[in-house]
């Protein structure tokens, strides 16, 4: 299936290479004990950023698994279709091998590959692969691989890994009681996991793989290879698009382009959803298995889940704290979103700002593995709605419509713009900003020991639940980027380390944006005061007080900054610290520093 398809394509710079891509490469050579090599060529596409060590040395560029920062003339070619996008490179490899897939017979069973799709309903892929199976009369086998490289290059959070895998059991009793059993194996090296697929595939009897997209950079590549790779053993990978409600590349602006700016994205989503209303039909689930599967794949069924791998286990402490906030499973997740939908959705446009009440639906860690699709929760909101138009009615309803889509719109950015899945900003000359590296600031803000109540209040709600609300996101984000002047992909990197709803693109969305240095972002020179935020949207500090103990003695608005308003002894006596900068000039000194950055010329 070709998608996000380009007619012609100017001559580029791969060919201009002979075939050499420097990124392909490094996908064959990357083995993460050897980092690759740096290229200190002066060609620009080549050269690493100037600023390539820092973000090295402080943990951004993971260059057990990457090459360095690249150069913003690279970023450039991207955005001048002188570099294929990964996806296009997919679509090659789909596209070359598609007339061999079509002759590809079924043989003895069907295997569907879950990845961040832990769910049985509405799963595009699955669906499909159930169908294929059934109208062969062949069995249908999932399949689940831990790769332990891929949570580490991907910083995934133990709290995320640890859902997972609860999840991945409830997946598996599911699919046995349609006698259809689900293989989890753990593959160690993530370059050997096609390989594995497909002497699994080999082993069972199996000739068809399906799979939903994922739009990151590592997996279209890595699915590219499967493509080529199933090729050439006579195997057939079909990809389905399932994750967002419009698959990306599907809107482009009048002139062809893709959009980078929201509100006329958004406008474009909801058309093409009215114009095509099959978006929003639920696949079925799959069918059950013939009674024989249960002999021919017996030892299929007797699969365990696996420990999480050593550096992503959660302490015994944390499974206790961690575990009752996030029950697994689509179940939860369907009970939670018709929860939801016959109550908070209707004040959710005025009171999804205030951290202090449960007023958002707390889906996103659903979304985000899967065990919810984005069709179904846009289904079920606007069925509960008073129209059947995703723009009318209920205005709470509609505001939540409208913040899923951000999620559909960050991962359309992410496939058009893929650098920015390349520790890169969506801007490159926001490369060039000289960031402070403080490991005493940056560590105050992980702590929550900034001295600014609300600031401490989100980071400590991160590290306590593993979530924190969206407001409190975007006003942390703004302060390790802004007050602190801290390179923002430290903060991007903590926050996948922590969240257990962490999402590359919606992260990276949301950094870029709080940042300034992303798609559609608040203007630099708009700089959020801490105290500011901390008054509209805590008034009565109900929220500092629920995170941060050590103000719980303060009376009245005192809470939002002690020192200054009377209150310094109470909080000093409770350990509480002084702010580690003062806004004012701190604002100052960020408003300099992206200046010089951006004129820089780099
Ligand atoms: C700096 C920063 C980092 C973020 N990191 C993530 C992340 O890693 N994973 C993640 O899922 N969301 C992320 N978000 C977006 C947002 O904060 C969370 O989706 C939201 O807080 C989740 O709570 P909820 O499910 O109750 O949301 P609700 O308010 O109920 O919204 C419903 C759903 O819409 C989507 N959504 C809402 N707001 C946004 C948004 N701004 N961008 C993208 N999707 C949105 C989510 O899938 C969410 O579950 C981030 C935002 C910021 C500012």
């Amino acid at each position: 299936m070709a998608i996000n398809g380009r007619a012609k394509r100017k001559v580029t710079v791969i060919d201009a290479l002979n075939g050499e891509d420097s990124s392909d490469k490094r996908q064959k050579t990357a083995e993460p004990s050897t980092p690759p090599p740096i290229n200190l060529s002066t060609d620009p596409l080549h050269a690493p950023h100037p600023f390539y060590k820092e973000s090295e040395e402080n943990g951004i560029v993971l260059r057990r698994f990457y090459p360095h920062e690249m150069s913003n003339a690279r970023a450039r070619a991207y955005n001048a279709d002188e570099i294929p996008r990964p996806i296009e490179q997919l679509n090659a490899a789909l596209t070359e091998a598609s007339t061999q897939r079509a002759g590809v017979k079924v043989k003895d069973a069907v295997v569907h590959w879950f990845k961040w799709d832990l769910r049985t309903r509405d799963n595009r892929a699955l669906a499909q692969a159930s169908e294929m199976a059934q109208q062969a009369g062949v069995p249908l086998i999932g399949l689940y691989i831990v790769s332990p490289q891929d949570f580490e290059a991907h910083l995934t959070a133990p709290i995320r890994v640890d859902f997972t895998l609860r999840t991945l059991k409830v997946l598996r009793e599911d699919l046995a009681k349609l006698d259809i059993p689900l293989w989890i194996e753990t593959v160690e090296k993530r370059t050997m996991v096609p390989g594995r697929i497909a002497d699994l595939m080999e082993g069972w009897g199996a000739n068809h793989l399906f799979a939903n997209m994922e739009y990151e950079v590592d997996e279209l590549r890595r699915e590219a290879k499967i493509a080529r790779l199933f090729a050439s053993r006579g195997l057939a990978l079909h990809l389905a698009h399932d994750t967002c409600v419009v698959p990306p590349g599907r809107l482009t602006s009048g002139s062809g382009k893709q959009y980078a700016v929201y509100t006329p994205w958004f406008r474009a989503w909801i058309r093409h959803v009215h114009e095509n209303p099959e978006l929003l039909e639920l696949s079925e689930p799959p069918a059950k298995n013939p009674s024989s599967a249960r002999q021919r794949y017996a030892a299929l069924f007797d699969c365990d889940v696996p420990l999480a791998p050593e550096s992503k286990r959660l302490t015994p402490e944390e499974e206790k704290r961690f575990r009752p906030l996030w029950p697994a499973g689509e179940h939860e997740a369907e009970k939670r979103l018709q929860k939801f939908c016959n109550g908070d959705i209707g004040g959710y446009d005025k009171h999804r700002n205030i951290p202090s009440t449960p007023s958002t639906s707390n889906l996103s860690v659903h979304f985000a593995s899967g065990t919810l699709s984005a069709r179904t929760a846009v289904r079920t909101a606007r069925d509960s709605n008073n129209t059947k138009r995703l723009d009318g009615g209920h205005s709470g309803i509609q505001t939540w419509i409208s913040e899923v889509a951000w999620r559909d719109f960050y991962k359309h950015v992410l496939v058009h713009w893929p650098y920015v899945c390349m520790n890169k900003p969506f801007k490159p000359e926001y490369s060039n900003i000289e960031w402070s590296y403080n490991q005493d600031h940056f560590k105050a803000w992980t702590e929550g020991k900034t001295g600014y109540p609300i600031v401490d209040a989100a980071m400590r709600q991160l590290r306590g639940m593993g979530w924190m609300h969206n407001r409190c996101r975007m006003i942390v984000a703004s302060f390790l980027s802004k007050d602190l002047l801290i390179d923002w992909r430290m903060g991007e990197r903590f926050f996948m380390e922590h969240l257990v709803d962490g999402d590359f693109a919606s992260n990276n969305g949301g950094w870029g944006f709080a940042a300034s240095v992303g798609v559609d972002p608040q203007p630099y020179f708009r700089v959020f005061n801490p105290l500011l935020q901390s008054e509209k949207f805590d008034p009565e500090g109900e929220y500092i007080r629920a995170w941060v103990p050590e103000l719980r003695g303060v009376v009245g608005k005192a809470v939002h900054d002690p020192y200054a308003r009377g209150a310094g002894k109470v909080a000093a006596k409770a350990g509480y610290p002084r702010a580690v900068v003062e806004h004012k000039g701190a604002r100052e000194r960020a408003l300099a520093a992206y200046k010089r950055g951006i004129e820089s010329g780099m």
